[in-house]
């Protein structure tokens, strides 16, 4: 995250650290909790990377330096990324994760909600972006998690910011035309959270941008309304 600040303990407990664990382990990408059993990350960050044992989820954590060899993380029982998904930048970057077992909510760990209705992106007046990515373009991930609050944009004039690309209606933006704050390497997969009468929901899912914090380059995320659907029948199919 770029010009953000720390966040405090159990402001975002649906922010999960997705580790990967091969010879070493580290921090890949963010995550938000939606169910007990159910993690929702970019598709990007698992592509090449769908054997599920080499995950590690960590919920509950401010910073990642709490994370030791005794931490106790969750294993991951399936990967389901979006059939239509190819690469962020054509969209459909969203992946569900089933958790090996069920989370105990609590105030550090619970879910957010799913985005309800046709067009509420346009009632969100504050959304906030969070993770451990950097802080700069070339940086290095932070310990403790980070916060910034970012500004939806029109896909209108986000698409004339991006003109080499596509923006779809399945793309949210968001950025200041001055730049400055953004998401960054390592934030991807986490949560755009917005707020809408006192209840926060999963707006977007960090996805891709040219730069971090450029001018005039907003964060382009997954646009998680128009997903809900496939998103409540992967559930529930897998569920029954
Ligand atoms: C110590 O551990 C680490 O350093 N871990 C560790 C640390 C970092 C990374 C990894 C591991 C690799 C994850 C591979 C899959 C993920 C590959 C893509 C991913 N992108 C982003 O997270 C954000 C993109 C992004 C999103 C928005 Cl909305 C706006 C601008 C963005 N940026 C444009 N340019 N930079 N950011 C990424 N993540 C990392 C890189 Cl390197 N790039």
């Amino acid at each position: 995250i770029v010009g953000g600040t720390n966040a405090s303990h159990a402001e975002w407990p649906w922010q999960v650290s997705l580790h990967l664990k091969l010879s070493t382990q580290s921090h890949m990408c963010g995550g938000s909790i939606i169910r007990d059993q159910w993690i929702l990350t970019a598709a990007h960050c698992t592509e090449d990377l769908l054997i599920t044992q080499v995950w590690r989820v960590y919920s509950g954590i401010l910073k990642l330096s709490e994370i030791n060899e005794s931490t106790p993380f969750f294993k991951v029982q399936e990967i389901i990324v979006h059939p239509k998904y190819l690469a962020s930048e054509q969209g459909y970057d969203i992946v569900l994760m089933k958790l090996d077992r069920p989370m105990n909510f609590s105030v550090l760990q619970q879910p957010l909600c799913l985005p309800t209705e046709e067009g509420i992106n346009t009632k969100y007046t504050e959304c906030w972006v969070t993770g451990w990515g950097y802080t700069k373009e070339r940086g290095q991930v932070e310990d403790t998690l980070q916060k910034v609050k970012i500004p939806l944009i029109s896909n209108t004039e986000c698409q004339s910011r991006y003109q080499d690309y596509r923006i779809t209606d399945k793309m949210l933006c968001a950025g200041y035309a001055e730049g400055g704050m953004d998401a960054c390497k390592g934030d991807s997969g986490g949560p755009l959270s917005c707020k809408y009468q006192n209840k926060w929901f999963l707006a977007g899912i960090t996805s891709w941008g040219e730069g971090c914090a450029r001018p005039g380059q907003p964060g382009v995320y997954t646009n998680v309304a128009e997903f809900v659907e496939w998103i409540l029948e992967t559930i529930s199919s897998i569920d029954k």
